[in-house]
């Protein structure tokens, strides 16, 4: 089992409400293991499983590589971060720090050398002498995340550790955590709902979903290849836009035929889709691979009518949620299209949008369980 911090096969009921079913979530020694899915998927109930706070309906939990199901919360050796912190109120920040360090055994002169540094690390060095009410709530959660780190247990838990940082400490301090998760050598788990922050910081991501993983993998791989419609639409800025298709063949050639409309695959069917020749499937089309059509149009792409739902503007470039206006059964399914910033583009309109088969993930519309992905 190595050193891994985590749950086996772990299942928790809520009054007989099932809140993680059979999850296992396993991060290795020096791993920082993202953990991410949507509002009550049973994020925080794997990390306090984890940490002892909640009764198991089965499985087994592991911290360091040892089996600790049944060990009390104190005998785990687990340092975490919850979303809100709670400091000792009459002591100042520095004492926090440096009792959270000697509480674990650590000497005094060792504790205050780590209180000093990870100080430096998170911009705490002024806070050291404050007392936690005079702390702005952004402070005091770093005061918070500085107290995890002044040691070295045997696992990390995060759970939400940033909620209350404005964006620029968000990014520094999330570099602080996972250098020092590293340096240390142990597991952490890091739980977030925030999947920019989660990929930012996993070394793996696990996307959690009504109390099952649906996925655990690199972000990257995530991102690329994902494991079901679930992933696709929650992983991954600004969004995936799902197409209802049939995927046909002729003349040795395949293709998706959407409305009355065929969208080529330039090639024979692939191999994966070998059973699903004149069956339905769901095209997973990520925005940056959706384009307005114009005179410089790759030849490859298809385009396709849309009426403009809304357009954002995140960044340089515009991102437009359009509805397909085709006759059949892709009629008002949703498409994502990231265009450059300057488009005329409003509310409303219609437009033509350039989709490339080659670009598509396709999943089976009947489980949502991805099929193929592009190379
Ligand atoms: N003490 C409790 N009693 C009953 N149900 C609970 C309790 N705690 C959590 N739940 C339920 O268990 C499920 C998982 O909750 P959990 O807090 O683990 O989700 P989460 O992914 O952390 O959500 P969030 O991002 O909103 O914090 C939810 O349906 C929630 O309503």
């Amino acid at each position: 089992m190595g050193r891994r911090t985590g749950l086996v096969d772990v299942t928790v009921t809520y009054g007989g409400d099932p809140a993680l079913r059979g999850v296992t979530l396993l991060a290795e020694a020096g791993e920082v293991l993202a953990v991410v899915g949507p509002s009550g998927s049973g994020k925080t109930t794997a990390l306090r499983a984890v940490a002892g706070l909640q009764q198991l309906r089965g499985g087994r939990v592991l911290v360091g590589g040892r089996d600790v199901t049944g060990v009390p919360v104190a005998q785990r050796d687990i340092s975490m971060v919850f979303r809100s912190t709670t400091l000792v109120p009459f002591l100042d920040v520095a004492a926090n720090l440096t009792r959270s360090a000697g509480a674990f055994g650590v000497p005094a002169p060792e504790a205050a050398q780590r209180v000093v540094a990870r100080s430096k690390l998170l911009g705490l060095v002024r806070l050291l002498p404050r007392l936690p009410h005079t702390l702005s709530a952004g402070e005091a959660g770093l005061t918070g995340i500085g107290r995890t780190l002044v040691r070295t247990p045997r696992a990390f838990l995060f759970d939400e550790p940033l909620a209350h940082l404005d964006a620029a400490e968000r990014s520094r301090t999330r570099r602080t955590i996972v250098e020092a998760v590293r340096k240390t050598g142990v597991g952490a788990l890091y739980v977030t709902h925030d999947q920019a922050e989660a990929m930012a910081v996993g070394d793996r991501l696990a996307v959690l979903h009504e109390g099952r993983v649906r996925q655990v993998d690199q972000p990257r791989r995530v991102y690329e290849a994902p494991a079901d419609t679930f992933v696709a639409e929650f992983v991954g800025g600004p969004g995936i836009g799902l197409l209802p298709a049939r995927l046909v063949t002729s003349g040795g050639s395949a293709g998706f035929r959407v409305g009355e409309r065929t969208i080529p695959l330039w090639g024979p069917v692939p191999d994966a889709l070998a059973s699903r020749v004149d069956s339905p499937v769901l095209l997973g089309l990520r925005a940056e691979d959706v384009t307005e059509a114009g005179p410089d149009a790759d030849p490859g792409s298809v385009a396709v009518p849309v009426s403009v739902r809304s357009v954002e503007r995140p960044g340089r470039d515009a991102v437009v949620s359009a509805e397909v206006g085709l006759p059949g059964e892709a009629d008002g399914a949703r498409l994502l299209a990231r265009i450059p910033g300057g488009t005329s583009l409003r509310k409303g309109a219609h437009a033509q949008l350039l989709l490339d088969a080659r670009r598509a993930h396709v999943f089976d519309p009947s489980t949502g369980r991805a099929l193929l992905h592009p190379n």
